[in-house]
């Protein structure tokens, strides 16, 4: 090797060091770099939520009502009750906070919940047609889409009130009258599936599933006008009665994670089963009426002409189609969520009512006694006919009916309305306008001042005091925003009820109160612990076969 040679290998080997070492430092100060952005860009965002926690305890609209002041500097306070490390408890935490505070309290940096049973009209249901707007943060309302289209989710008053126009003639009384023969077919199927479950000596059922087949085939066939067949499924379609609770789970989380649990509801299932099965459960159900929707859009089209009310097979699309509304409210994406709704508020709160009746009669013989007593008056077999008004004018089945409605809290939860353009005055406190003002379902009807004894199943009450009912009894909510079908869940509670009971002679077969029927969670609708399989019953003997 020459000297030149050996030069060279040492410039290119000093080079290569030197280069070497540039490109360290420019890496180093690269990492330095982004080290302090990082650092300023957390330096920032933990300012920006000092100013805002500060802002809200002090000069915040809300900073001078009662509460804890954790509660009213940030949302984390109910994220740690109602989503982790406690679950759906907020509710509970809030009873607490009023026996501290008062009847009330800001429970967030933006709600305030009231509890007070003599309180609750001018919250929902105020003289003079003040308006009432929903919350967009609790309902996790967007400005378009699933989470945006149903009425329930429909925030803006004026707008809630077309859409709840559209729909409204489908569920009056003369409406529902005339479905008393689709409901008691329905019913006529259940029965005689039971019977030929009970000559089998296949007598245990599971209450829960199969009053679910019921309820969904009756909202199905009315409302979308086809029948989902879940009464003759071998598993009574359990796979949707048991989607609906899990919906409401996603709830508390969504108010936290709006975007997260939208998005998770919106994309295509299979993507979203690996990271939250349960929005996947949710969304894939969720598009169930697409295609019945189309069917109707396609068919109203070509035939334009409507279809008369008293044959019994409109269906609510045809309402919608029909209707007065413009026609973006008339979309595909529109009408499924409406759908959607009614598949669920047609489903499980009226299950979920009958099931915990049925239970609290069952564990009561005396009260069970003095019902089938009262009912033999009208139903002297039972397969006597009977119609909706007749059971409706029985007092004391009214009152059993009443108190379940009481008892089960299907729908446990607070329910804001926001006053756009008026105060609220409470006492001495004046609620700014826009301000979400709340009360809880589940609260009001545990209130002992109210309901002695909260916990224990006395319809007595109701007849010993008949004003109890319009004044305190919030099942259905109230006001502009109440539920749509209480006409339907109350004919089919009826008549359910009466048909059932009188059939057969049943038990109770391995419940347990507290796993089974107390509300242990709060996630709008009032759930029970995971570990419930459902409210099992045993069929003892049918009275029809008997005679
Ligand atoms: C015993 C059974 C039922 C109970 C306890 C119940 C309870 C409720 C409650 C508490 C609300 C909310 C009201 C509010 O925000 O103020 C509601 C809304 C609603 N329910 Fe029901 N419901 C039952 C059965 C039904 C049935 C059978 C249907 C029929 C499809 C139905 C359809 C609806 C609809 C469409 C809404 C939204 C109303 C609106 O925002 O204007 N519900 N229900």
């Amino acid at each position: 090797m020459g000297a030149q040679d050996f030069t060279g290998i040492v410039r290119r080997a000093v080079d290569s060091e030197r280069l070497s070492g540039l490109f360290e430092k420019a890496m180093n100060d690269k990492w330095l770099t982004l080290q302090n952005s990082l650092l300023v860009c957390f330096s920032l965002y933990s300012a920006y939520w000092l100013v805002v926690y500060i802002y809200r305890v002090t000069l915040h609209p809300l900073a001078k009502f009662p509460g804890p002041v954790l509660a009213g500097v940030s949302f984390w306070y109910e994220f740690y009750y109602d989503v982790w490390p406690r679950r759906y408890g907020y509710m509970w935490k809030i009873e607490e906070l009023h026996k501290k505070y008062g009847p009330i309290v800001r429970i967030n940096p933006i709600h305030i919940h009231i509890n007070d049973p003599n309180f609750i009209d001018q919250i929902y249901a105020p003289a003079g047609r003040e308006k009432r707007n929903g919350d967009p943060w609790f309902s996790m309302a967007t400005e378009s889409g699933m989470m945006a289209w149903s009425t329930l989710q429909t925030m803006d008053h004026h707008q809630h009130h077309l859409r709840r126009g559209a729909l409204s003639r489908f569920f009056s009384k003369a409406s529902v009258r005339q479905l008393e023969g689709l409901i008691s077919d329905k019913i006529d199927r259940l029965l005689q599936r039971l019977a030929q479950m009970h000559r089998a000596g296949d007598s245990v059922i599971n209450s829960t599933h199969v009053i679910a087949a019921l309820t969904m085939d009756i909202i199905s066939s009315y409302s979308l006008g086809v029948d989902m067949g879940n009464l003759t499924r071998e598993e009574w379609g359990r796979d949707w009665s048991e989607t609906f609770p899990r919906l409401g789970t996603i709830r508390p989380w969504g108010r936290q994670f709006k975007n997260l649990t939208v998005m998770s509801l919106s994309i295509e299932p299979s993507i979203v089963r690996w990271f939250n099965p349960t929005a996947a459960a949710v969304a894939e159900k969720a598009k169930y009426p697409m295609e019945v929707i189309r069917a109707h859009i396609d068919k109203h089209e070509k035939d334009g002409a409507t279809t008369n009310m008293a044959t019994n097979n409109r269906t609510i699309f045809m309402e919608i189609l029909d209707s007065s509304l413009p026609p973006h409210e008339k979309s595909v994406g529109r009408l499924n969520a409406e759908a959607f709704l009614l598949l669920g508020g047609g489903t499980d709160p009226t299950t979920r009512n009958l099931t915990v009746t049925m239970y609290h009669l069952l564990a009561n013989p005396k009260l069970l006694q003095r019902l089938l007593d009262e009912l033999k008056l009208i139903m002297p077999r039972p397969d006597s006919p009977v119609t909706v008004a007749a059971l409706e004018a029985l007092p004391f089945f009214s009152a059993c009916i009443t108190e379940g409605l009481r008892m089960t809290n299907a729908v446990s939860t607070r329910m804001p309305r926001v006053s756009p353009d008026k105060a609220i005055v409470y006492k001495d406190w004046v609620i700014p306008k826009g301000t979400p003002v709340m009360q809880s379902l589940y609260l009001l009807h545990m209130n002992d001042d109210i309901f002695p004894e909260p916990m224990r199943y006395n319809p007595q009450r109701w007849l010993d005091n008949p004003s109890l009912k319009s004044r305190y009894l919030m099942a259905f909510g109230r006001g502009s925003r109440q539920c749509l079908g209480i006409n339907l869940a109350n004919a089919e509670m009826f008549l359910t009820l009466a048909r059932v009971l009188t059939r057969f002679d049943l038990g109770l077969y391995d419940v347990i109160r507290e796993r089974d029927i107390d509300v242990s969670g709060d996630c709008f609708n009032g759930i029970v612990r995971d570990d419930s399989p459902g409210i099992r019953v045993k069929l003892l003997r049918d009275n029809l076969a008997e005679i």
